[in-house]
C-alpha cells in the first residue's frame, strides 16, 4: 500500500534546566522546563534511516544548557527566541523551531532574623496542599496534620562528604550544592477532647510550615537527612500542641552541567547551569518524637 509521511516534527522534552545566579550573598534562581519541536528535511530519516539532516535531540538539550550559560535566562520568552533562532539559522534542514518552556516560580523563605536573611533560600511558588486526618473511636481521639507538595531549594550552604566508599561508589564529594527537595510531612497532635485548651490548628498549621522553612533556610546542611531532623526537631520545640512529625523527602538532585565541550567554564560567580534530574531520586524519611511520646504516624505516609 502506498504511503505518505504527513507532519512531522522531533526534539528533545522536557529539559530541566536551573540556572543560579549569584549576586554576593543574594542568589537568584531560573528554573525552566524546556521542550523543542523542529522540522524540515526530514523525508530521509522516515523513509530510509539516513540521519544526514538531523541535528540529534540530545544536541538539542546540551543547546539549552549551553545557552542558559551564554545567555542567560531574562525570560522564558526571550530564551525560547534565542535558541528558536539559533535552531533554524543555523542548520539548512530544520525550517521551523517550536520551543515550548515552563517555568517554575520561587519565593524566597523568610528567616525568623531579618537582619541575618538567607539569601539563597527558596519556596516554590504554587501553595502546597495542606491535610488533615481525624480519628475517635469513641473512646480516644488521634488528629494528625500535614502537607505534601512544598518544593524548597537552597542554592548554598549545603555539603555531602564523608559516606562510605564501595567498589560500587562513583558520587564525588561535595563542599557545595544545591540541596532541594519537595515536602511530604505529618504532624500529631496530643489534644484529646478532656483538655483544657484546644489548639488554634490554622495558627497551628501556618506555624508549623513556618518552623518548617526557617529550619531549612537555617541549617548548614552536611545531609538531608541531618536537614530533615532539625525540621522535626523545631516543630517540637516550638509546638507543645505537637508529639510527633513524619517526613518523606525526595531528594531532587541538581548536577552541574559539564559544559567543557562547548567551552564554557560552567561553576562561576555570575551563574551555573544544573540539570534538575527527576529520577532515580534519594528518599529520606524520619520520624522525629517529643521524649517519653510513642511513634503513631505510619512509616509510609501513602497509607496516612
Ligand atoms: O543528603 C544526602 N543524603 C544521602 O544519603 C545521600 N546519598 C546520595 O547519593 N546523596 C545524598 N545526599
Amino acid at each position: 500500500m502506498p504511503t505518505t509521511l504527513g507532519q512531522n516534527q522531533y526534539g528533545k522534552a522536557g529539559t530541566r534546566v536551573v540556572r543560579i545566579t549569584r549576586d554576593g550573598a543574594v542568589h537568584h534562581i531560573k528554573d525552566l522546563n524546556v521542550s523543542v519541536s523542529l522540522s524540515g528535511d526530514m523525508d530521509d530519516v522516515h523513509y530510509s534511516g539516513s540521519n544526514a539532516n538531523v541535528l540529534t535531540t540530545d544536541t538539542t538539550k546540551n543547546t539549552v544548557f549551553a545557552f542558559a550559560k551564554k545567555h542567560g535566562i531574562d525570560s522564558a520568552e526571550q530564551f525560547g527566541i534565542h535558541l528558536a533562532r539559533h535552531f533554524v539559522t543555523s542548520q539548512a534542514s530544520i525550517h521551523r523551531a517550536r520551543v515550548r518552556i515552563e517555568e517554575y516560580a520561587w519565593q524566597r523563605i523568610e528567616t525568623s532574623d531579618p537582619q541575618a536573611a538567607k539569601k539563597h533560600s527558596f519556596v516554590r511558588e504554587g501553595r502546597e496542599t495542606r491535610l488533615a486526618q481525624v480519628t475517635y473511636d469513641g473512646d480516644r481521639w488521634e488528629v494528625v496534620s500535614g502537607l505534601k507538595d512544598l518544593t524548597v531549594l537552597n542554592s548554598t550552604d549545603s555539603e555531602f562528604h564523608g559516606y562510605i566508599k564501595d567498589e560500587y561508589t562513583t558520587l564525588p564529594e561535595t563542599r557545595d550544592r544545591v540541596l532541594a527537595t519537595r515536602v511530604a510531612g505529618r504532624w500529631r497532635f496530643n489534644w484529646t477532647d478532656d483538655a483544657a485548651e484546644t489548639p488554634d490548628w490554622q495558627t497551628s498549621y501556618e506555624e508549623t510550615r513556618r518552623h518548617l522553612l526557617q529550619a531549612f533556610a537555617e541549617t548548614y546542611s552536611l545531609s538531608l537527612q541531618q536537614t530533615m531532623y532539625q525540621m522535626g526537631a523545631r516543630i517540637i520545640d516550638h509546638r507543645s500542641e505537637i508529639d510527633e512529625v513524619r517526613f518523606s523527602l525526595p531528594n531532587q538532585h541538581h548536577f552541574l552541567v559539564d559544559l567543557e565541550p562547548f567551552g564554557l567554564d560552567n561553576d562561576t560567580a555570575e551563574g551555573a547551569v544544573y540539570f534538575a534530574a527527576d529520577r532515580p531520586y534519594g528518599l529520606i524519611e524520619a520520624t522525629v518524637l517529643r521524649d517519653g511520646c510513642e511513634a503513631r504516624i505510619p512509616v509510609d505516609l501513602t497509607n496516612l
